[in-house]
């Protein structure tokens, strides 16, 4: 099938661009359907918002696009665990559960430490403006 590409994505460049394309689309077409991918989105995007109003640190924006890229991965990787799960079954099955409550899992396990970095360091940031 013609992929559209330049190239028709042959060489190891068109390749590399085809699996860029194919990424991009993976992530397009989850936050299209994923209501809580749509969410992490947006709550990256008060964090951004509220990084650039505290002009915070180098080394904290380190920490908050550590905290932002690592949930919005770790819930495509959830999403795509949760649609594997939805192909092989759509009995009833402890196994799928499981796959998806532990991938779940791993997301809830991220955004508490995401949260935890966002509150040490806005929460002093906050205080301060309201605390005067
Ligand atoms: N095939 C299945 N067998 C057993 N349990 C399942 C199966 N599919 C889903 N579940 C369980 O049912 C609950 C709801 O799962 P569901 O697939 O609706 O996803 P979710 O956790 O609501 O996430 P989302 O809203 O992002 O789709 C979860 O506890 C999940 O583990």
């Amino acid at each position: 099938m013609d992929s559209g590409l330049p190239g028709n994505g042959r060489g190891p460049g068109g390749r590399l661009l085809k699996s860029f394309v194919y990424a991009l689309s993976g992530i397009g077409s989850a936050i299209k359907r994923e209501r809580n991918l749509q969410i992490h989105i947006f709550a990256g995007t008060v964090a951004i918002g509220l990084s650039i109003l505290f002009s915070i640190s180098k080394m904290e924006w380190l920490f908050i696009l550590l905290a932002i890229a690592g949930m919005l991965s770790l819930e495509l990787l959830n999403t795509a665990v949760e649609r594997v799960v939805d192909l092989v079954t759509e009995e009833f099955h402890p196994i799928a559960k499981q796959a998806k409550d532990i991938a779940a899992g791993a997301v809830l396990v991220y955004a508490c430490l995401s949260l935890l970095i966002g509150a040490i360091i806005f929460l002093p940031k906050i205080t301060l403006i309201f605390g005067r």
